[in-house]
């Protein structure tokens, strides 16, 4: 069944990159396809809606509110907690910052705002309710993720963009290079001869169909439009980063997003890169609840309205900078280790 999806859905997009398709009936595919590579959920799905409609809950703000009580967590077959004891309240709308060594926890914590998976012990409450008693596809659809490792399709870049937004068909140009500017990618997207027409490990055609599927005057011509449109296909690491962030960006403008997650998403960026990111991030986020990762401290974390301070599966500080550097404890620790990179040999 698999094989048959993707192979209907690679026709569909060698249509839809010569325009012959319909964008809608290709992201309907596109969606059956990788919906059927999601593991099942068993996870106990709530019956309220969200974000919730209510005398009380109207006037708040538009930011997802979270609150971790007494978390512990185990993956799924492993004995080892990965969280112990973790409490922490973000506030609507607060900007988050969440730091520490490898593996002390910190991407394990936004895992459990999507419901990737659920708490062994504790509780997750989203807007003052246990994070279980929503219809979990609704909270999902809520948030937007900028991860470190993404994915690419095999694509045109402009539909690399546009599937931040799969369920908005009629994406116009302008928002395409509006996603595409917040993202960083603008630069280097004018710089490919087919700009965000250019296609990403193009489709061979000869695996698509073969000569005997068309007359050889229309698979040639399809043949050199294929040669045409593919010219530049490979992109770097930063500019690969840079294009998920506007794919992310594409979902920012076109959904009711609450919360976004950023885990080190600009990591292959050059420092210039990241602080444009993060730039254009607090300028579109309006009242939208952030929470990002970080191993570099900076104008990020001076910015942040609170610090989450991880060590080996526990929360061990939070605060804002100047607190914690005051505090003189683990945050201070790591602080100084980049700090001292610049005053001393
Ligand atoms: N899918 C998984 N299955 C089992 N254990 C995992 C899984 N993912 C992470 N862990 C373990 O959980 C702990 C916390 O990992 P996590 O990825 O949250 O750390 P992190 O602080 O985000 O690390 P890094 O800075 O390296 O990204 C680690 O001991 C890690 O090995």
């Amino acid at each position: 069944m698999l094989r048959e999806s993707v192979s209907s859905l690679k026709i569909l997009i060698s249509n839809l990159t010569y325009n012959f398709g319909q964008i809608a009936d290709v992201l309907k595919t596109l969606q059956d396809v990788y919906g059927e590579k999601e593991p099942k959920s068993q996870m106990r799905n709530g019956d309220l809606s969200y974000p919730r409609i209510d005398d009380r809950w109207e006037t708040k703000p538009t930011g997802m509110e979270i609150e971790f009580c007494d978390v512990s967590f185990k993956y799924p077959g492993t004995k080892r907690f990965a969280l112990q004891n973790v409490s922490f309240k973000i506030k609507p709308g607060q900007m988050v910052a969440i730091v520490g060594v490898n593996g002390s926890g910190k991407s394990t914590i936004t895992k459990l705002f999507n419901r990737l998976h659920d708490v062994t012990e504790g509780q997750v409450l989203i807007d003052g309710l246990p994070i279980t008693s929503y219809k979990m596809k609704e909270v999902q659809q809520t948030i937007a993720i900028l991860r470190q490792n993404h994915s690419e399709y095999p694509f045109s870049l402009r539909l690399n963009v546009e599937l931040g937004a799969p369920n908005h068909s009629g994406i116009t140009d302008e928002e395409i290079h509006e996603a595409i500017k917040a993202g960083g990618a603008a630069a280097f997207i004018k710089k490919l001869p087919n700009g965000f027409e250019t296609v990403l490990d193009p489709i061979d055609l000869t695996e698509t169909f073969t000569y005997g599927a068309f007359d050889h005057e229309v698979f040639d011509k399809l043949d050199d439009m294929l040669q045409e449109k593919t010219r530049s296909s490979s992109i770097s690491g930063g500019e690969s980063q840079r294009l998920a962030a506007s794919r992310t960006f594409m979902r920012i403008m076109k959904n009711d997003i609450r919360l976004i997650i950023a885990d080190e998403p600009t990591s292959a960026l050059d420092a210039t890169g990241e602080m444009a990111v993060f730039k254009r991030l607090r300028e579109q986020r309006g009242d939208k609840t952030v929470v990002f990762i970080t191993h570099r401290f900076g104008h990020l974390t001076k910015h942040a309205d609170l610090i989450l301070v991880m060590k080996d599966g526990h929360l061990v500080e939070s605060g804002t900078h100047d607190e914690l550097v005051s505090e003189d404890g683990e945050y201070n620790k790591l602080f100084q280790v980049q700090a001292q990179a610049f005053t001393t040999d």
